[in-house]
């Protein structure tokens, strides 16, 4: 019994044969273009070659023939190169039917899954009835449609997704579908939280959510003791090194650095820097706006003190004492405390995180006060929870800050970002938990950033496997080639050149997406707000669930690949995608992606605006016999005669 590690080696020994023999072999390619419906036919028998007899006939083993014609008309007919993303041809659903291979594929693969617990595996949730259901029917779901392509066993590294495909009748409802077709024209979306619009106090919002999710950290530890190590330039290039990093000076070679530790170093110092800096600038407002607290204090005090003597005047009497401390002129002290006042003012409203995460932006909000009206600041006011939540759980850290000007350290809200429903009207945070208990009192909701594979389902199958197309055929040096963009992808940044979601796939940086849990004001329990601008075709986030089959009854996208049909449950784990409700003008929708020969569903934007709600359009299918009412409130909806 060979082991796996044999057998992949087998393929890839195989692929790597035939991939020679390809090369040697004097093939005309020129010819290709006469060939109006070019295809290549493989065959590979495994024989034993032991057999001394010559007379003999070595025989094939039985069931270890392959024997495919491969169709090669996408190969040599040109394709758009356009990303899977929005405003082309190129929406992933309807090409990845197109240039579905067949089992004569070469490329091999190994993914490790994650096995989920057996407590955590749906098929032994109950209870659960009565939930919503999504479906992908836009693949090629029919078995009949593989064309006898399930024999991929010789050529991956997964093991084929055994047969036993669940019974969920067609015209199951709650079923959502992946769309498989241009976008359609559609008007702006409202917001319903926090319009954005782009100016004074919006920009400064967008600012504060950017660099909330940009990944930047504000923690005092990067200004304290992070310079004491010995200087990191100390090898700086001079004048007497060339830029090879080769000394020429009589010290000799030997004494530089090479270019690249240089480079790593400064780097490494750079990035210090930055980061100091960055936390410094928000050290530095959030003091202004303490001591404006100070000052408006001190001036108070003296009124109490000596009431006679008017606060105009107290106030003059502070403003000297102060701009002779500072060492500035009081015109001096006097403009730069107008914008320091600002600053107080935005603390007021949104808090202390408002200050320390808000962009440069909050220097020219402050310094002209376009914005400052109260409608402005209820809004800021109304932010505070939501920006409390997303500071505290994404940066740990940042209220260490506060001990400086005196507040407590301590984190107020623990977890998960999406732990938390924020509500519009500023009230504080729920728990999410707490939003499901009336309908699921052992509600628990567990975040992951991957697909698991329900074990009990698929075993170590993957179903979302989708055989190589067959242009990576030709290319036999990429693993992994996208099937729209045709680039290789590969996990590792510097090996990637697949960018068609470069904000899930590929590359080097992932950060938390720019979304909110939010309570809706009209009985749809949760919602999934954006809170930066989504371009249209941007990737909002995976769909991500339990993979898994056979449930009824429960909330579930389905999907399908050529040979396996599947569902993707997130009623107990999965990602955000999970809070996106229905709407009939939705700014979003599912798209089917392949990625690393696995097939992915993307929820991409059709343009969402900060602040909005994100929405995708369930289908018709999946509200069918529903007893419940959509209550997207769009004036536009194709379903406004069933549901008002
Ligand atoms: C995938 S969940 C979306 C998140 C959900 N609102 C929650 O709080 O968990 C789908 C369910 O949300 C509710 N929902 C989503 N869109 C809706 C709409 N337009 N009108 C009414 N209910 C909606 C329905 O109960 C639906 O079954």
């Amino acid at each position: 019994m060979l082991s796996e590690e044999q057998i992949t080696a087998l393929r890839q020994k195989v692929a790597s044969v035939i991939a020679d023999e390809l090369t040697r072999a004097n093939i005309d390619w020129a010819s290709f273009d006469q060939l109006a419906e070019p295809s290549v036919c493989i065959k590979a028998e495994f024989q034993d070659r032991s057999v001394d007899d010559s007379s003999v006939e070595q025989r094939p083993l039985p069931g270890l023939t392959i024997s495919k014609v491969i169709d090669l008309t996408k190969v040599t007919t040109p394709r758009s190169s356009a990303s899977p993303a929005l405003g082309g041809n190129s929406i992933g659903v309807a090409e990845n039917q197109n240039v579905e291979p067949t089992s004569g594929t070469i490329v091999p693969l190994s993914r490790n899954h994650t096995p989920i617990a057996s407590h955590d595996a749906p098929n032994q949730v109950s209870g659960d009835k009565g939930k919503h259901s999504m479906v992908n029917e836009n693949s090629n779901t029919s078995d009949g449609e593989d064309n006898g392509n399930n024999s991929r066993m010789a050529i991956s590294g997964l093991r084929p997704s055994r047969g036993g495909i669940p019974v969920v009748e067609d015209n199951t409802q709650r079923q959502m579908q992946v769309v498989n077709e241009n976008f359609p024209k559609r008007r702006k979306a409202e917001a319903v939280g926090y319009t954005m619009k782009p100016s004074s106090l919006d920009k400064l919002v967008i600012g504060i959510w950017e660099q909330l999710h940009s990944g930047v950290s504000v923690d005092p530890v990067h200004i304290l003791g992070e310079f004491m190590t010995p200087p990191l330039l100390r090898d700086a290039i001079s004048p007497s090194q060339d830029i090879a990093g080769l000394s020429l000076s009589s010290s000799g070679p030997s004494s530089a650095s090479p270019p690249d530790r240089h480079f790593n170093e400064t780097t490494v110092l750079c990035r210090k820097v930055t980061q100091a800096s960055r936390t410094c600038r928000s050290i530095e407002v959030i003091v202004q706006a303490r001591w404006v607290e100070h000052f408006d204090a001190y001036v108070e005090h003296l009124k109490a003190n000596d009431p006679k003597i008017s606060v105009t005047r107290h106030r003059k009497t502070v403003s000297a004492e102060s701009s002779s401390n500072f060492g500035w002129s009081e015109k001096e002290l006097r403009n730069k405390m107008a914008i320091w006042r600002g600053y107080k003012e935005i603390k007021d409203a949104g808090g202390w995180a408002s200050l320390v995460f808000a962009g440069m932006g909050i220097y020219r909000f402050c310094k002209y006060r376009i914005g400052f009206d109260n409608e402005s600041m209820q809004r800021l006011r109304n932010l505070r929870p939501a920006l409390e939540v997303a500071a505290d759980t994404m940066n740990q850290n940042w209220r260490r800050l506060l001990s400086i000007v005196g507040e407590p350290p301590e984190r107020m809200y623990s977890g998960h970002p999406h732990d938390w429903v924020i509500c519009l009207d500023g009230s504080p945070p729920i728990q999410l938990r707490k939003t499901y208990l009336q309908w699921d009192p052992h509600f628990e909701y567990k975040h992951i950033d991957e697909s698991v594979i329900d074990q009990a389902a698929w075993g170590y199958d993957d179903p979302r496997w989708k055989p190589p197309s067959s242009e990576a055929l030709t290319r036999i040096s990429s693993l992994f080639v996208c099937q729209d963009c045709l680039n290789e992808q590969s996990d590792e940044p510097k090996l990637n050149c697949c960018y068609c979601f470069p904000s899930l796939f590929g590359c080097a940086t992932f950060t938390p997406p720019p979304v909110q849990v939010f309570r809706t004001p009209n009985g749809r329990n949760n919602g999934l707000m954006a809170l930066c601008a989504f371009e249209r075709g941007a990737a909002v986030g995976e769909f991500i669930g339990v993979i898994t089959k056979g449930l009824q009854d429960v909330d579930v996208m389905e999907n399908a690949t050529g040979s396996a049909k599947y569902q993707i449950w997130q009623g107990r784990q999965g990602n955000f995608t999970r809070f996106v409700n229905h709407s009939c003008n939705s700014n979003s929708q599912y798209q089917q992606f392949t990625w690393l020969d696995t097939q992915r569903i993307v929820l991409v934007s059709k343009g969402i605006g900060a602040g909005s709600e994100i929405t995708v359009d369930y289908s018709d299918k999946y509200w069918k016999g529903l007893d419940k009412k959509c209550l997207c409130g769009e004036k536009s909806s194709h379903r406004k005669g069933d549901y008002y």
